[in-house]
């Protein structure tokens, strides 16, 4: 592709060389360190370093054009200044990848919580009737069918764009985090459908206030194709504030909940039998989720409202429904031989710790052993209120390390014990090392007990811990077996 034909459409700060618009350019980066031959490299200033202290370097590995956002003269290549560097990330990445999006169904899932369980759920129904999908997210991205490791939930556009161009499945699903709305990782892809999970306390260390976090999260809102539609939660109150807004917009917006004015209205919940009722324009269908709590039955009802929308109909996907395996990390429910039950489960927020300790007794636990801990250099903002949480629905509570991030092992502690000793109460105890702490929750179960153990799911272990396991499940797994008990 010809730079001109690159640049088409981008916002421009300084006029462009008129001798430049043939330069070739077959592939573009941000990575200093992925530079080669005719490479053009985009500058970006980041949160850890900036991409203009590394502009000499890629020039060196042979970039042939440089884009960034500063005052910068005499390069031994063409520079071309920007307003917003990551914003023509997207823009370039997606017309080097032949605009990679276009031929597919394209859905993107945002909310605080619930957006990778309601990812599975959804990619679940629509492969059941035959359409295949790509998912993009937390846990892996597969694409095609095979999984690729993942580093963020959101990846930056130009991995999105590679990721979209390798896919030759129809639909692919996406979860969209804040961070990536914030940081333009979507741009140049338009959505056919968006779904809006829920708003809760969370990233406020990142954005400021609740405010300016729903304010990211609105923007996935306006990638929305014409003709695209929103799916979206008003049992949440910054649900039924988007959706408000976006209907204000002239949007399709559908909206799902308990009021009578929802499209698909959530007529009755069961959490008994995991069973709803939801009814639409004066016809019901029933929902089913194998995974336990009303956050996952919303999560299934999300997931089957636009399942419906797309258009398989609501009587196939009511058997999809109970052929669902559940979501690795995502209430995971292990039995001891004592009868005791071990769940493990991502829950990070104030209101996910509260859903799922909050399931675990309506599910019968008998005494509800709660072991997490807080991740270092993370909204330390939330920590208070899990504090409270657990403080008032567990029996027993014990605080552990979580990823440690840039934080000191000793800075850690402090903080646990600040915490424990501020907000909780004579319920809890610290055992920093986070086998440990599972095998002492374990070895002190009784029959009903329900050991909960949140914030890591699916994830492994960033820290080396005394037990030889790389994960919850691991760790679970080898102190039930019998030769370790
Ligand atoms: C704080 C933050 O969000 N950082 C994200 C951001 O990094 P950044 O652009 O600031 O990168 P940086 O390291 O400062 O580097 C700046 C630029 O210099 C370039 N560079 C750097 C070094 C070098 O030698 N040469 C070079 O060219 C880099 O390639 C980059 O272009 O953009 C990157 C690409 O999109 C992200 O991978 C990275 O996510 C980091 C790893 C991260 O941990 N982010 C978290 C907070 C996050 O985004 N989380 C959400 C999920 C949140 C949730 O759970 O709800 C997510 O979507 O993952
Ligand atoms: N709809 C929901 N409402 C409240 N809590 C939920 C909901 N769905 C899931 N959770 C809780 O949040 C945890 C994470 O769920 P999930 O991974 O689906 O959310 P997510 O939005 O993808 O999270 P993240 O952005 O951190 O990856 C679950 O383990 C559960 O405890």
């Amino acid at each position: 592709m010809k730079l001109h034909q690159l640049l088409a459409d981008i916002d421009i700060k300084t006029p462009m060389q008129s001798d430049i618009g043939d330069i070739p350019v077959h592939e573009v980066t941000d990575n200093s360190a992925d530079v080669k031959e005719g490479y053009v490299f985009v500058a970006i200033g980041g949160y850890s370093s900036d991409g203009h202290d590394f502009i000499e370097a890629s020039i060196q590995q042979g970039a042939s054009l440089i884009i960034g956002e500063k005052d910068i003269d005499n390069l031994p290549v063409p520079y071309i200044q920007v307003p917003n560097s990551r914003k023509v990330l997207g823009m370039l990445a997606r017309k080097l990848y032949s605009e990679p999006a276009k031929e597919k169904l394209i859905i993107g899932i945002t909310g605080t919580n619930g957006k990778t369980t309601t990812s599975y759920m959804l990619k679940h129904l629509l492969e059941s009737s035959g359409k295949s999908c790509s998912v993009i997210g937390t846990i892996e991205n597969i694409i095609n069918g095979e999984k690729i490791p993942s580093r963020n939930t959101t990846p930056s556009s130009l991995i999105l764009h590679k990721l979209l161009a390798m896919s030759t499945d129809e639909v692919v699903i996406m979860e969209v985090s804040s961070h990536g709305l914030s940081q333009c990782r979507i741009e140049g892809v338009t959505f056919d459908y968006c779904l809006f999970t829920n708003l809760h306390q969370e990233h406020l260390d990142y954005h400021g206030s609740m405010e300016n976090y729903f304010q990211a999260k609105k923007l996935l809102f306006e990638k929305l194709a014409p003709g695209g539609t929103a799916v979206v939660n008003t049992d949440n109150p910054w649900g039924e504030k988007l959706a408000d807004h976006l209907q204000h917009e002239e949007k399709n917006v559908y909206r799902i909940g308990a009021s009578v004015s929802s499209n698909l209205r959530i007529a009755d919940i069961n959490l008994q039998n995991s069973t709803a009722t939801v009814e639409e324009r004066g016809e019901s269908s029933a929902v089913f989720t194998p995974m336990n709590g009303i956050h996952n039955m919303y999560n299934m009802i999300m997931a089957f409202g636009t399942a419906a929308l797309i258009g398989v109909s609501k009587e196939n996907l009511l058997p999809a429904l109970f052929q669902f395996k559940g979501v690795e990390g995502r209430f995971e429910i292990y039995k001891l031989a004592n009868g005791a039950a071990v769940i493990v489960d991502y829950a990070h927020t104030p209101d996910a710790v509260a859903h799922c300790l909050a399931t675990a007794k309506q599910q019968g636990a008998g005494r509800i052993v709660h072991v997490f801990g807080f991740r270092g250099d993370r909204d330390p903002g939330k920590r208070q209120e899990i504090m409270s949480v657990t403080a008032s629905m567990s029996n027993q509570y014990i605080l552990t390390l979580d990823d440690l991030n840039s934080v000191s092992f000793s800075e850690m502690e402090t903080t646990l014990t600040w915490l424990n000793n501020t907000y909780g109460n004579e319920k809890g105890r610290i055992i920093p090392d986070r086998t440990k702490a599972i095998q002492t929750a374990i070895e002190e179960s009784q029959p009903e007990d329900w050991i909960i153990i949140t914030g890591k799911g699916h994830e492994q272990y960033q820290q080396s811990y005394k037990l030889p396991a790389r994960s919850d499940k691991e760790i679970v797994q080898y102190l039930s077996s019998p030769e370790n008990v």
